[in-house]
């Protein structure tokens, strides 16, 4: 049986210690990928953050504001096809940026498209200081599962190297589980 990681990610953290957890073990990855305005949004800060940085009227705060609102509404935005059979699967790791003290909406959609139910199930987030519920909502979301393990990476855009190297780690000691 194998494993899957399942994640979201908007600056590239959450994929990076995603990756690095599933090459380790050698677990399957699926990457959540919003389309129509959220992606929009999403593609445009990830691929030009330099252009977006220096352009007239560019505010952070109103980037936060905005994925704030989009969780505050309970978002489901449109993702990209994906192929996900839980059956194949004897553990999945999920992973998630904090957003406004939760985890990020693609999730949402996710969990509303899939059904799973009976696995063993290990969650992270990354995050900057204030995690919030983001572990606790997704334990509600999953219920019917055993979640066996859960750890977060808080700043992890500094702190990078070291977080990868604990991120494979502990993907192979959930294999021991
Ligand atoms: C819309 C939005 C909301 C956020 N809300 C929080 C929060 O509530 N608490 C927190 O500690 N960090 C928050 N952050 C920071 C991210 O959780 C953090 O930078 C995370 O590591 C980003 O992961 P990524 O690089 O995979 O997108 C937020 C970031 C964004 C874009």
């Amino acid at each position: 049986m194998k494993s899957i990681v399942i994640y979201f990610s908007f600056d590239e953290s959450t994929r990076t210690l995603a990756e690095a957890m599933a090459s380790s073990i050698g677990a399957d990855l699926l990457r959540l990928v919003p389309t129509g305005e959220f992606a929009r949004t999403y593609y445009h800060h990830a691929e030009n953050p330099e252009q977006i940085e220096s352009a007239p009227g560019y505010n952070p705060e109103r980037e936060h504001v905005w994925g704030s609102e989009s969780v505050a509404m309970n978002n489901k935005p449109e993702l990209e096809p994906f192929n996900f059979d839980p059956d194949l699967y004897e553990m999945i790791i999920i992973g998630t940026p904090v957003w406004a003290l939760t985890y990020a909406p693609p999730f949402n959609t996710f969990f509303e498209k899939t059904n799973i139910k009976g696995k063993r199930i290990a969650l992270f987030c990354t995050h900057q200081g204030i995690i919030g519920a983001a572990l606790e909502n997704l334990k509600k979301a999953l219920k019917g599962n055993e979640i066996v393990q859960e750890i977060d990476f808080e700043s992890p855009a500094s702190r990078m190297d070291e977080y990868v190297e604990t991120s494979r780690e502990w993907a192979r000691e959930l294999l021991d589980l």
